[in-house]
């Protein structure tokens, strides 16, 4: 397995030449374009990696399915999708269109920003400081890494440059679609977005989805089956934001991404992959990371089709 790995590696390097690390949140340049790692950890506990899978970087959008499986444990799922819906938007993810011209003025999914905005402002605790830690002790726990924290720089670079999500936040409120404060609800979203990762982190989480909620070790049911059954889903048509369609033909592993260069992807019953890559292709997600992926899953027959 590990030389499998390490070929992968080897073979899709020069992808990240071809593209970009994320630069609309100054703090992301930062990033070495040409960092490529991988994880897996399959449902026997076996941990297997390669390349640069130790390096650590923001989870940003990978987190909107963690998020929106605090949301569905936190309310009705009935609640919770009268404020987003379950349809792929074939938008960019930081598309505001949609908010003005659906009828609902609901945002599509869970998996593009206003949507996630809206998981954001489903989660309980009676101050921010209550959500904050409720939502990292979730991270810690899910990850099985008492270590994770939020990176100070990278979320006050969003902070300060996160006027696109503020817009969609603001006309949220307007439409009755989040209530409270807009300020703390964006504070919030910045925050689990600045949350820091490996890909082992990425690789163990996307283990619990693939492994329906129950962690492998302690046989404890952490997510209920059915919140992560729906997580899965969203994954496979929404997490590759409006390249979902082209990554489940080529890939077909439920998936999600980040502009900080991570996927998660998770193969049902049978293990979790974490991948790191920032340098990423024009709709944002990894560009090597995706043909690492796509690579793996004919190598392994990991497809879900
Ligand atoms: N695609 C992403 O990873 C986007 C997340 C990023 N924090 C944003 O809100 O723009």
């Amino acid at each position: 397995m590990e030389n499998l790995l390490n070929n992968i590696i080897k073979l899709n390097k020069k992808y990240t030449n071809f593209g970009q690390v994320a630069s609309y949140i100054p703090e992301l340049k930062n990033a070495n374009s040409e960092d490529l790692g991988i994880c897996i950890i399959d449902k026997d506990n076996n941990i297997h990696y390669a390349g640069d899978y130790k390096k650590k970087f923001t989870i940003q959008s990978v987190s909107k399915t963690i998020i929106l499986a605090m949301a569905l444990m936190d309310n009705d799922w009935s609640y919770v999708f009268s404020k987003v819906g379950m349809e792929p938007s074939g938008d960019p993810f930081n598309s505001i269109m949609k908010l003005e011209t659906d009828d609902t003025k609901k945002p599509c999914n869970p998996m593009i920003n206003a949507g996630a905005i809206v998981t954001t402002s489903l989660i309980k605790g009676t101050t921010l400081k209550e959500k904050e830690e409720r939502m990292l002790a979730f991270f810690r726990k899910i990850a099985k890494n008492d270590d994770i924290k939020i990176n100070q720089a990278v979320y006050e670079s969003e902070k300060l440059t996160g006027d696109r999500n503020r817009a969609m936040a603001y006309l949220l409120k307007n439409d009755g679609v989040i209530n409270g404060d807009v300020e703390e609800i964006l504070d919030l979203y910045f925050k689990q977005c600045s949350i820091e990762v490996d890909c082992v982190d990425l690789a163990r989480i996307g283990l619990l989805f693939a492994n329906y909620g129950i962690d492998i070790e302690t046989g404890e049911r952490v997510i209920s089956e059915n919140v992560s059954r729906m997580v899965k889903t969203f994954m496979v048509t929404c997490g590759m934001y409006d390249a979902s369609g082209e990554f489940a033909i080529k890939v077909g592993i439920p998936a999600k991404s980040g502009v900080g260069g991570g996927i998660m992807a998770s193969v049902p019953r049978k293990m979790g992959i974490g991948v790191y890559g920032p340098s990423l292709d024009k709709k944002g997600n990894s560009i090597a990371g995706i043909k690492i992926l796509e690579d793996l899953s004919k190598q392994l027959e990991l497809s879900i089709f």
